[in-house]
């Protein structure tokens, strides 16, 4: 546990690798890890279950205000719960991440997830001593002090190759193209509302394209550490 609290803030495009970066970091350095894109996924989730449509604004807001969602930190060990339904897989299925920016982009649901992601945030801070959090707005907006902020990107290809090998276990071309739309349109959809595709001041940005996994989770725990000065000019890429 760090002796003074930190608040580690990653943000990027969708296969950039901020989940599975964010979650070896923080196994690494002993600190919560918060994957605020699960909880937009819970609640896209839950209003699919109770049959809200998904284009009814007012609708979906209150349904983020009454979301009974807990969600773990622990990286180790993550799930994620909506009143007594495990739906840590669920909320992984194309259905869902097809239709996850219709709720993401809602202003209200925003609002009100940012602000319970803020209560954990802080909560770490007095317990593990603080936190790994990543997805769009995290560098911007919900912890724009976090003692450090991350912009994690990656070339489109990088980021298609990655998940259709995720998904399919080859990156072929029937498989990129089957990938192309959970991939590119929702980062489309979802920059309407957050900025995640360029840095912003004092963000550090780590080109991930040509790094292994275990390179970029080696840049990230030199930054925390102190070992390598994060460069306070925006968007300066950051070359292990
Ligand atoms: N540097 C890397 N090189 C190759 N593969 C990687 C690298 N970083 C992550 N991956 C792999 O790429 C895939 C996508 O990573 P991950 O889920 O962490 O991305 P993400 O940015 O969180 O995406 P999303 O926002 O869509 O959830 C995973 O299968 C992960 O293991
Ligand atoms: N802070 C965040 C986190 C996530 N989102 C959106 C973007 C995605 O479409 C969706 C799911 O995120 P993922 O699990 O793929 O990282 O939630 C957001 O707008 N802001």
């Amino acid at each position: 546990m760090p002796q003074t609290p930190m608040t580690i803030a990653v943000d990027g495009p969708s296969g950039s690798g901020k989940s599975s970066v964010s979650r070896a970091v923080a196994r690494e350095l002993g600190l919560g890890y918060l994957d605020t894109g699960a909880m937009y996924r819970a609640l896209a989730w839950w209003c699919l279950d109770q049959g809200v449509d998904l284009s009814d604004e007012a609708a979906v807001a209150q349904a983020a205000a009454d979301l009974p969602l807990t969600i773990s930190t622990d990286p180790d060990a993550p799930h994620v719960r909506v009143g007594d339904v495990d739906v840590t897989d669920a909320i992984r299925e194309d259905r869902i991440t097809g239709q996850v920016s219709a709720v993401a982009t809602n202003l209200d649901v925003r609002a009100e997830l940012r602000r319970r992601q803020r209560l954990i945030i802080e909560e770490q801070r007095g317990t593990t001593g603080g936190v790994v959090a990543e997805g769009r707005d995290l560098t911007t907006v919900v912890a724009p002090d976090a003692e450090l902020r991350v912009l994690l990107t990656a070339s489109e290809e990088a980021r298609l190759a990655r998940r259709a090998t995720e998904r399919h276990g080859a990156a072929d071309a029937v498989t990129l193209a089957a990938t192309r739309d959970l991939v590119l349109r929702r980062d489309r959809e979802d920059s309407t509302v957050s900025t995640f595709l360029e840095a912003t001041d004092g963000v550090v940005t780590v080109d991930t394209s040509a790094l292994t996994f275990e390179e970029v989770v080696a840049a990230l725990l030199a930054l925390a550490r102190g070992e390598v000065r994060p460069d306070a000019a925006a968007g300066t890429p950051h070359t292990p």
